[in-house]
């Protein structure tokens, strides 16, 4: 039996994959709602419902399960666009502001975002905040030589800032890149998302932050009603 989170990461990954067409080169986002999406396209690829579709995935995680389900996969670099990105996130604002980076994985995540011409963010409603940063931390990845002298930059800025630590495995969690993560929370949240991604960015060692800002295009959101599951498109407050 699913929990009643899972059953709303269940129906916002169905109803996002009930977007794709055949021939679609789709990014494949990372965490367990855009594992789910995966699932459910590989089951729909093995029925042969859908066709010619690539995948690009933005994770070692999403590169393991496409393969695992049979799913095309081309780089990045060896694809011209990005028909479909589909992604969960960690908070999104009313504004369609995300934070990312729970699994470590926005490096990739923002570069397919961004390449995309249409991303769709699928989340459910535990997921939605009025503001950014009040309770998630925010991911910032940072050049393992670097992650001291970024940490202190960061809290010139007023944030608290904790180096990502692996579980079952001593030391710091390592990127599919290789580096560190420093999580990081303002008390008061981020009223300036614009300006906070480009402040952070902007710190020598700093490889990506988080903050997806001024990408998304729709938000669909699992809720539970009545004991009932159902999808919300999300209205974007302009
Ligand atoms: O940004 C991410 C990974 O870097 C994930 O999309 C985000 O953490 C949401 O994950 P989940 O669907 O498991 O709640």
């Amino acid at each position: 039996m699913l929990s009643l989170q899972d059953q709303m990461k269940q129906a916002v990954a169905i109803s996002a994959v009930n977007q794709i067409r055949d021939g679609m080169i789709l990014g494949l986002g990372s965490g367990s709602t855009a594992a789910l999406m995966i699932q459910e396209l590989g089951a729909r690829i093995k029925k042969k419902e859908l066709n010619d579709i690539v995948g690009v995935t933005t994770s070692f995680q999403g590169e393991v399960l496409a393969t695992e389900l049979g799913i095309p996969l081309k780089s990045l670099n060896a694809v011209s666009h990005i028909d479909l990105a589909i992604d969960g996130a960690d908070e999104v604002d009313p504004h369609f502001q995300l934070i990312k980076g729970g699994g470590a994985c926005h490096v990739q995540e923002k570069l397919v975002a961004a390449r995309a011409k249409k991303f769709v963010v699928v989340v459910d409603s535990t997921k939605l905040v009025d503001k950014l940063n009040l309770s998630f931390l925010l991911p910032v990845e940072v050049l393992p030589g670097a992650w001291h002298q970024v940490k202190e930059q960061l809290e010139e800025m007023g944030a608290e800032v904790k180096l990502r630590m692996a579980q079952r495995k001593a030391g710091p969690i390592v990127t599919d890149q290789g580096n560190l993560v420093l999580d990081i929370l303002f008390k008061d949240g981020i009223s300036d998302p614009m300006s906070m991604e480009s402040r952070i960015n902007n710190i020598p060692g700093v490889l990506e932050n988080g903050l997806f800002v001024n990408l998304v295009d729709q938000v669909l959101v699992g809720e539970i009603n009545n004991n009932e599951v159902s999808v919300r498109d999300l209205i974007k407050v302009q």
